[in-house]
């Protein structure tokens, strides 16, 4: 490869043209992104993006050409580790499918290293303002004083005045930390010169600390600026925490980076602005007064949030008169801007595809499901026997989230595989900061009751049921030790979350008499809600075989279809009930109670 080859964006038609021609010599790929950065055999760098995230099969293909391919862990993996256990209820995993073809394909095997480009400067400002940033209003509050200063430096300088050196934007990934920062320089119109924290782990020692200088060398010429530094834990973690005792390299670079912020000079307008997910890992020395003095937290957009970065994202983009995009917003909790502005692309390309002019709202559900879930596996061929175990447990799901007065009720329920899971059900939440204690139990219910229905109809159980009882469990844990639920236990933080925004782990505060009370409550808890789902579909018997039988003809229920379905009523004909489909009921639910807050 060559170092900070500019890395063209070309067509996709031109990269397979490419790579039939036997010019590509490398490529990246995120697991479940559609881009792909390469290298050619001339050394040229390009991206582009495919209409859907290459499957394995694709990249065998590609490797069978030669092609040095390698995978990188999905981009989104955090956010939807933070979304599952909030908004799927219900996925049915495929555990063995999904380890069958995760162990053949093994395209990390050919791992190669991707000559990373050093500081990325734009010395002109980026044309991004606070306006193309949605939402976070707090954070752009806070970073209007910096983008003062940087407009003027010299008056903030007479009045002696101290500006904070360095911030850092914590928050999970895609969330828009790098978005933000850009808009800060964008508003202040001064360069914006970009790193990586990744950029300057290196094998040699010295050569990290190397590049740090000659980042705020480039800094200082070009001041009044912004430096950016993304994803610092990875230089920036504490000391001597490295597997096997101190990393010489790795510590002379956090050295010298630490050096370099002492080392500006008062008047010097340079604002270093870093982002991470894992603040919690992060040095101390990096967080003292005159370093990274500042943080700002940046939290995964809320509904009216995810709106407005869907109009931001959607100009431009023809839409049809049916689309709502306040409606999206609402059934796409847990979406950060990366995943909507993803979901807009995706739609259009969907729209794009079958030679459609405007982007609907079916295009857009579609798109929505694929970014959360991955692309529809149509070619996925499931056994008669699997496919009724997945109807029966995804009907059993719903008939849940139907029937249980506090769950969210049915949005849709599919046996389509799609990603991991060999069928959803997808509740029809809109919002997930008020939980009472009654939601909560029926939510533990709901996601028992595939397995419930397996056990019921098959007398049997499978393994597809593992995401469903880490939830379970996570939300029985949690209320016990957390949220103060258990008559048992009382009002009482048993368990302070660090804020890891990586799902949070738990800082014990208990002892281990009492431990083990938890795990039994634990335990009961779960068994109760079990059984109480397991009754309920018992009773339920007759929709429960309807839901499933209609499943396994139509694959895919909509909200209304269900309620039809589960009063025995008709369906239409498929194809009509596609074309003309009235916008759904919302049933009524109970709406949960006090704001119990981390939910
Ligand atoms: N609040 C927002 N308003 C508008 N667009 C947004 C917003 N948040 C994210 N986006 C879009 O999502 C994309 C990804 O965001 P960005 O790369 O800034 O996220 P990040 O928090 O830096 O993520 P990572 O930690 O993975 O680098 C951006 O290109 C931006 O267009
Ligand atoms: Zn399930």
């Amino acid at each position: 490869g060559t170092v900070g080859a500019p890395s063209g964006t070309v067509n996709y038609t031109t990269f397979l043209e490419d790579l039939k021609a036997g010019r590509v010599k490398e490529v990246v790929v995120r697991a479940g992104d559609t881009r792909i950065q390469g290298v050619l055999e001339d050394g040229s760098a390009f991206t582009t993006y495919a209409a859907s995230p290459p499957d394995n099969a694709t990249l065998e293909g590609w490797m069978a050409r030669g092609v040095s391919v390698r995978v990188e862990p999905p981009q989104g993996q955090n956010a939807l580790g933070f979304l599952w256990p909030l908004l799927l209820v219900g996925l049915l995993i495929g555990a063995l499918y999904y380890f069958s073809r995760n162990g053949r394909a093994g395209p990390s095997d050919s791992a190669f290293s991707f000559t990373k480009s050093r500081a990325r400067v734009l010395t002109e400002a980026p044309k991004v303002t606070f306006k193309d940033v949605a939402g976070a209003e707090e954070a752009k509050e806070e970073l209007k004083e910096i983008v003062e200063f940087l407009k003027n430096p010299s008056r903030f300088h007479e009045m002696g005045a101290r500006i904070p050196k360095g911030v850092l934007l914590v928050g999970p990934p895609g969330v828009g930390k790098t978005h933000l920062a850009r808009a800060v320089a964008g508003e202040a119109r001064v360069p914006f010169i970009t790193a990586s924290g990744s950029d300057f782990v290196e094998m040699f020692v010295g050569v990290g600390a190397a590049r740090v200088r000659d980042l705020f060398e480039t800094a200082k010429r070009h001041a009044p600026c912004i430096v950016f530094i993304d994803e610092i834990d990875a230089v920036g973690r504490k000391r001597g925490s490295g597997v096997g005792g101190g990393n010489d390299e790795r510590e002379q670079t956090l050295n010298q980076l630490l050096v370099e912020m002492d080392g500006f000079e008062k008047d010097t307008a340079i604002v270093v602005m870093a982002a991470t997910n894992r603040p919690d890992i992060l040095d101390p020395a990096l967080l003292r007064p005159g370093r990274f003095d500042r943080q700002i937290a940046i939290d995964a957009p809320d509904v009216k949030g995810r709106e407005q970065i869907l109009r931001i994202h959607a100009r431009g983009k023809p839409l049809a008169e049916d689309v709502d995009l306040a409606l999206l917003a609402k059934r796409t909790p847990g979406f950060v801007g990366a995943d909507l502005e993803n979901l807009l692309n995706e739609a259009a390309l969907l729209a794009a595809r079958e030679g459609r002019r405007k982007i609907t709202m079916k295009d857009l559900e579609e798109a929505a499901d694929r970014v959360m879930m991955g692309p529809a596996k149509k070619s996925l061929v499931l056994s008669p026997r699997d496919r009724r175990i997945t109807a029966y447990h995804e009907a059993g799901h719903a008939l849940a989230a139907h029937f249980l007065e506090h769950a969210d009720g049915v949005h849709k329920v599919t046996i389509v595989p799609r990603g991991r899971a060999l069928g959803f059900m997808m509740p029809r939440r809109e919002d997930m900061l008020h939980w009472s204690r009654k939601r909560l139990l029926d939510q533990i219910a709901v996601a028992l009751a595939g397995r419930a229905a397996e056990e019921i109809v098959f007398d049997d159980v499978t393994t597809g049921a593992e995401n469903d009882f880490r939830q379970a469990t996570e939300l029985a844990r949690r209320m016990i030790t957390e949220w103060g639920m258990h008559p048992e236990f009382g009002p009482v933080a048993y368990a302070v979350r660090e804020d890891t925004y990586l799902g949070g782990y738990d800082v014990r505060q208990y002892s281990e008499e009492t431990a083990k009370r938890i795990d039994e409550a634990v335990r009961r808890l779960i068994e109760e809600q079990y059984q109480r789902v397991k009754a309920l579909l018992l009773e339920k018997r007759e929709v429960l075989e309807r839901v499933a039988e209609t499943l396994l003809e139509r694959e895919t229920l909509t909200a209304e279809e269900f309620q039809r379905v589960v009063e025995g009523l008709p369906l239409e004909a498929p194809e009509e009930a596609r074309e003309e489909r009235e916008p759904p009921r919302v049933v009524p639910k109970v709406k949960p109670g006090g704001a119990l807050g981390g939910a």
